[in-house]
């Protein structure tokens, strides 16, 4: 089965399952990759006939499979360069007189992967995005780019390869206007435009804010829209900062998942490299996650304390008992160390010791656990530690 057919299949399930928003969200993205006006038609009419009838649920999902069934029609190609879009090498950065020093680093990004970037404040994290975005020169080091599109202009460089700061700037006008200002230096009908900024309206879940002022947006729909402005000009390399900040919990999961599976795309995949302090919510969707400790990391982090903390199951739990009974129940399960940072214990445990075991010692002892979690592969280790 080819990833299409794959793909395919998931969205089948999906609506199969009454998975309605999953499965709509998975439907575009199969379409997007179709990169075809009609498929895109008729997602829109779709898309405005389930905001004219919010509660139809089984009609809608009788229209989806038709679109479904059109699109498994369609030859799309699948993208297969598996160059990294970029390469650094032992690249550091220092700002004149300032101590902060950034790097060594070393990391290669390649297309349809998802990288957290993640670290305390002030290790470096902004400082990467923009020298990696080359908003910012390298002080040593090597950086090489391998675009697919021929970068001829600073506009063609700024297409290919996107940063998008914390802080936005306003804009005036609708946020439909202001995406299709984007595509109007595209040298596309206007027809086009239309079509495909309304496609990506659809994808990012703005249809019904789509004529909204700058003002009328909530913090999130200004990063969904930031978002559709960027991949309208269908970008290579991604660096977001700090997308999730003023998001709530589920906006969160929602961009990121999305992020993701946009990032995914079949035949325009996109390297995307994301800085967070959401530390669960970007490990659950990046393929590799660039922990950055006083400015420094490499690829191969093989350094001796590494290894050792590897070897250790690490559990962050949350209980009002006491330290000297988490003690007591621990130590026939190879309890190490027993660490409470003042809102959390943090559990070190031989490596031959389970999770289901620790849990098994906490339930048997009628423990009130309000939150528990194996950190042993988190980089959250790092940070309790
Ligand atoms: N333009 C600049 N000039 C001088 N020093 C700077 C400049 N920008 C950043 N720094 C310094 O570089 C260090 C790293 O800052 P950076 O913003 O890259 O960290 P960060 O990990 O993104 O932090 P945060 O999580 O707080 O956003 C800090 O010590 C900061 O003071």
């Amino acid at each position: 089965m080819s990833t299409l057919e794959k793909r395919l299949k998931d969205v089948f399930v999906f609506f199969e399952n009454k998975d309605t928003v999953l499965g709509y969200r998975k439907l575009m993205d199969c379409a997007l990759d179709t990169q075809n006006l009609d498929i895109y038609k008729q997602i829109i009419n779709l898309t405005d006939w389930k905001s004219k009838h919010p509660n139809q649920d089984d009609i809608f999902i009788s229209k989806c499979l038709k679109v479904l069934e059109q699109i498994a029609l369609i030859n799309v190609t699948a993208y297969n360069t598996f160059k990294p879009i970029v390469t650094a090498t032992n690249i550091t950065k220092s700002y004149g007189n300032n101590a902060f020093k950034l790097g060594p680093i070393s990391v290669s990004i390649n297309k349809g992967n998802v990288y957290g970037l993640v670290g305390e404040n002030g290790n470096g994290k902004t400082t990467l995005l923009r020298v990696l975005a080359k908003e910012i020169k390298h002080t040593s080091g090597s950086l090489e780019y391998n675009f697919d599109k021929p970068i001829k202009t600073t506009f063609d460089l700024r297409s290919s390869l996107v940063y998008i700061p914390q802080r936005t700037q306003k804009w005036y006008g609708s946020l439909k206007d202001n995406l299709k200002f984007v595509l109007s230096n595209y040298n596309i009908s206007p027809e086009e435009n239309e079509i495909r900024v309304l496609m990506m309206i659809c994808r990012l879940g703005l249809w019904d804010y789509k004529d909204l002022k700058w003002s009328e947006l909530s913090s999130g729909y200004k990063m969904r829209f930031e978002l559709a402005r960027t991949l309208l000009r269908q970008p290579e390399l991604l660096l977001l900062d700090e997308p999730l900040a003023n998001l709530d919990v589920l906006a969160q999961q929602v961009i990121l998942e999305d992020l993701k599976s946009i990032c995914n795309s079949l035949n325009n995949p996109i390297a995307l490299i994301l800085s967070s302090q959401q530390l669960y919510e970007v490990e659950k969707v990046s393929d590799k996650v660039i922990y950055l400790k006083n400015g420094k990391y490499t690829d191969n982090n093989n350094s001796k304390v590494e290894q050792d903390i590897n070897k250790q199951l690490i559990v962050e739990i949350d209980c009002n008992t006491s330290r000297a009974t988490l003690q007591e129940i621990f130590t026939p399960i190879a309890l190490e160390k027993l660490v409470f940072n003042g809102g959390v214990f943090i559990a070190y445990f031989n490596a031959n010791t389970m999770f289901y075991e620790v849990l098994d010692v906490l339930g048997s002892n009628k423990v009130n656990v309000t939150y528990i979690r194996d950190i042993s592969k988190s980089t959250r280790r790092f940070f309790v530690s």
